[in-house]
């Protein structure tokens, strides 16, 4: 059998030693206790994913070049001070990077996957972190708190996630995404639906995707609002 071309092999991720060395690689800063506490995060993680499956980003370009880059993206949009619920978390991404990366945030995590909610306890607990985890669907969970900002990466695809929220939208003044290039065809499936009728959607940025592809960073919310 003849080998694949060069041109079919996948790209091959750069190695890392260190989490140091993979955030400078990225052009990362945080300040050490940070970059100390994201370590930790990343051994509690791939120690429980041996139990349950939560991630495939199992080497440090991938945890960093996927996982951070894409929590740190979306946490460039999120106002100071701002009470965040990450929808849909699973092993805690982008929740648990962004309430480590931006203290000054209040993070919650929601999952509905009770395994994976227990999970999150557990990792929140060992890393000493103050982020409430909710055991539930996110659509329950805004029927008992407010926040000004919803996150989701991976979650559901945009109709999905705007029928889910379109009654709620008293309890939260901004829905941010992290999606794949096929946003322009989710938007346009959540137009037919009739769900993005009362809502602004802007494309926040967008950035090229470790092994290729891109990402971008949305932001909906009530066309009757100012843009948080
Ligand atoms: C594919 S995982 C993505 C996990 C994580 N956000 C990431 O990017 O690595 C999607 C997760 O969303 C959870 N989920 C799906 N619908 C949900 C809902 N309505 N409320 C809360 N969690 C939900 C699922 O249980 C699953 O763990």
């Amino acid at each position: 059998m003849s080998e694949p071309s060069p041109t079919e092999q996948p790209p091959v991720d750069p190695e890392f030693g260190t989490l140091n060395e993979a955030l400078a690689h990225f052009e990362i800063e945080l300040e050490q206790p940070q970059v100390e506490l994201l370590d930790r995060y990343r051994e509690v993680l791939w120690r429980f994913n041996e139990q349950i499956n939560l991630t495939r980003h199992t080497t440090l370009a991938k945890f960093v070049g996927r996982d951070v880059v894409d929590s740190l993206e979306l946490a460039k949009h999120i106002a100071q001070g701002n009470r965040v619920l990450d929808v849909g978390s699973g092993g805690g991404v982008p929740g648990l990077v962004i309430a480590i990366c931006r203290p000054d945030l209040k993070v919650s995590v929601c999952e509905s996957t009770q395994k994976k909610a227990k999970v999150l306890f557990a990792m929140v607990e060992e890393l000493g972190l103050s982020v409430p985890v909710l055991a539930c669907r996110a659509e329950e969970a805004l029927e008992l708190s407010t926040y000004d900002t919803l996150t989701a990466r991976a979650v559901a695809p945009l109709a999905k996630l705007l029928y889910w929220f379109n009654l709620h939208w008293d309890a939260f003044d901004e829905l941010l995404l992290i999606k794949g290039k096929s946003w322009v065809e989710e938007r346009a499936e959540a137009r037919h639906r009739g769900f993005m009728k009362p809502l602004e959607l802007r494309k926040l940025g967008d950035y090229p995707m470790l092994g290729g592809g891109e990402s971008v960073i949305l932001r909906l919310w009530r066309k009757e609002t100012d843009e948080p």
